[in-house]
């Protein structure tokens, strides 16, 4: 029988076990271009290792996922982190499991709201992109370079994420 996940908002000490998340709300600023802009500095932490690596700039366009998810499956990037900043206003499910020598362990499910984005760190297991409800656009900022950046893992039973969601 399927194990189910309840979602959970997504906030910076919920999530802070597996990276960042990236919002204005909440974080404080400094004034630029004289005056005319306020400065959300460092928000997240690049990381990025292995050889040849270094630092990519992408968009994504991704489907939308419905709920309940079924997750059978969670990934990895043991070279570097990975950041998915919305760049449209829309909600997004974030999937993400603590490690057990290797072995991922049971899913949390955050939702992110519109302005939340999120930068996965290092080797932290997590799902792929997962928009609700309509198409997005997401700019991705994650490790480029040689060697495997991607490890997958797929689970003997799958997740259920949101069964009773409203
Ligand atoms: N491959 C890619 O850009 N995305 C995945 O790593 C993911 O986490 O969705
Ligand atoms: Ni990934």
């Amino acid at each position: 029988m399927p194990q189910v996940v309840e979602i959970e908002p997504l906030t910076r000490e919920r999530f802070r076990e597996f990276g960042d998340v990236i919002e204005i709300d909440g974080n404080g600023s400094y004034s630029i271009n004289g005056g005319m802009a306020d400065r959300f500095h460092d928000l997240a932490k690049v990381q990025v290792g292995g050889p040849e690596g270094r630092v990519l700039i992408s968009m994504v366009r991704s489907r939308h996922y419905e709920l309940p998810l079924i997750v059978s499956a969670v990934e990895r990037h043991p070279y570097g982190s990975q950041a998915f900043i919305p760049t449209e206003q829309g909600a997004f499910l974030v999937v993400v499991c603590l490690d057990r020598q290797g072995v991922p362990q049971a899913p949390r499910a955050f939702i992110a709201q519109a302005g939340q984005g999120v930068n996965y760190h290092s080797n932290v297991w997590h799902g792929v992109l997962s928009p609700l409800g309509n198409e997005q656009d997401f700019l991705v900022v994650d490790r480029g370079g040689l060697g495997n950046n991607l490890e997958e893992y797929n689970f003997a039973d799958p997740y259920v994420i949101g069964w009773n969601t409203p």
